[in-house]
């Protein structure tokens, strides 16, 4: 239930900024500028900026100058930019995160790239495969860090999942099953249904991929079986679902049968009970257990792995909010570890400020993952019949 798991990350965040002083800054700290008045800012980047003292809130730009200057107003920006292209102007601004309609995210990463910012991008990373390709290469020529903001990956619970999957304590994988869905549907006037805004349930449920090719270290399927998308009512170019039947070579090599379900307008139970408690998950079957990651999404609200033995069907919990595998050493700026109060979002950040400080991030979403999350979606679409989102910005002619 994505659309849950995101409000209840609202809150999260929210509280987290009442309950946590802001700490102060460091004289040089990085001046973030903030491309659109998405949504999704105050937990992916404003409320994780007011705990860590090496950024500062400094722009904020929107289409329309009011909003930039309320946005501005309500988070305590310094600056408010009625067009994107003046706060990318502005050479205060050091690193940039664009949360535009994803159609949108390869033209303002790349013009703030051309002037030198460092980018934090959202999920999707791109329109398709093409721009992502392009905007790895860009980012590569002029030297400054991208990242595509795939924030589940940098907390605790995913190393804690990886870890004991790599273990192999419980054999090898043998097949994975990932979902992720929202009932009642994703309102009708939003970015997600328009296709000229790279929508569609396979680019904003990039996640349930995501959660299959890191629990395989797996790049592109060997084969995709199968897929079949529900088509959005207003425009069949949009998948409002998509179901897909992957093949993945496995970390031993193996072939390993992967579903993956995502879904926009989950049909209600019953026809009138939304499925709050499906929250987006991934089941790895091995040859001696069943591990389900419960909310491999957002796990800083609530998560669990679950590892049910076959041979004697009993089930063990694990879960982490701290620590762990890769933070558990890691001097944070939270301190050894960093807190268990962090979202993903805040784990996120701790890492890009580490890179672009030129130090080591303990977790990082590389280049080739992002250009390869892109061309599988770009050939789970081409299976299914429907186009692959179209670059609106940029191409030659
Ligand atoms: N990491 C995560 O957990 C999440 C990531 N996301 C990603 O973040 C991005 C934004 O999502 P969300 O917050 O839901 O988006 P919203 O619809 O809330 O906001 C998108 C913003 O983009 C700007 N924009 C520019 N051009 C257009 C256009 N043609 N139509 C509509 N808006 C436009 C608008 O800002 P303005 O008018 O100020 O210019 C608008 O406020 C998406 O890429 C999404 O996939 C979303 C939710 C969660
Ligand atoms: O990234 C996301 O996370 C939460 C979802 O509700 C949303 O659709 C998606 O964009």
């Amino acid at each position: 239930m994505a659309l849950v798991v995101q409000a209840l990350t609202f809150l999260h965040e929210y509280k987290a900024s009442l309950l946590h002083p802001i700490p102060n800054k460091n004289p040089g700290a990085l001046r973030l500028g903030v491309i659109s008045s998405a949504a999704i800012n105050a937990a992916a980047v404003i409320r994780p900026v007011e705990t860590h003292p090496d950024v500062i809130l400094y722009a904020i730009a929107s289409r329309e100058p009011e909003v930039a200057r309320a946005a501005a107003r309500n988070y305590h920006f310094t600056k408010a930019y009625g067009s994107y292209q003046d706060l990318l102007d502005d050479p205060q601004v050091d690193i940039v995160y664009v949360s535009t309609p994803n159609s949108l995210h390869f033209e303002w990463s790349a013009k703030a790239i051309e002037k030198g910012k460092h980018v934090l991008c959202e999920k999707p990373f791109t329109s398709n495969g093409d721009e992502a390709r392009r905007l790895v290469k860009l980012a590569a020529q002029k030297g400054v860090v991208l990242e595509e903001a795939f924030h589940w990956q940098f907390h605790p619970a995913a190393h804690v999942w990886h870890e004991i999957l790599d273990s192999k304590k419980y054999g090898k994988i043998i097949g994975t099953n990932a979902r992720m869905t929202t009932g009642p549907s994703v309102p009708g006037e939003d970015i997600r249904w328009k296709f000229d805004l790279a929508g569609g349930s396979a680019m904003d449920m990039t996640y349930a991929l995501s959660f299959t090719r890191q629990a395989l270290h797996a790049k592109h399927p060997e084969e995709i079986a199968s897929v079949a998308c529900r088509p959005s009512k207003s425009d069949p170019r949009v998948d409002e679902a998509m179901y897909a039947n992957m093949i993945f070579r496995g970390p031993d090599s193996q072939l390993i049968p992967s579903k993956i379900y995502v879904d926009m307008a989950r049909p209600l139970l019953c026809g009138i009970i939304p499925r709050f408690w499906e929250w987006p998950s991934i089941e790895v079957e091995t040859e001696e257990a069943i591990i389900y990651f419960y909310n491999a999404m957002m796990p800083h609200l609530y998560h669990y792995i679950a590892i049910t033995e076959k041979r004697t069907g009993k089930t063990s919990y694990v879960k982490k909010y701290s620590g762990g595998p890769i933070w558990g050493d890691v001097e944070t700026t939270g301190g050894k570890g960093g807190q268990s109060s962090w979202s993903t979002y805040r784990w996120q950040l701790e890492a890009f400020v580490d890179a672009v400080r030129g130090k080591k991030p303990p977790y990082w979403v590389t280049s080739e993952e992002s250009i390869i999350q892109m061309e599988v979606i770009d050939s789970l679409y081409t299976a299914a019949g429907l186009p692959i989102r179209p670059t609106n910005w940029g191409k030659k002619s």
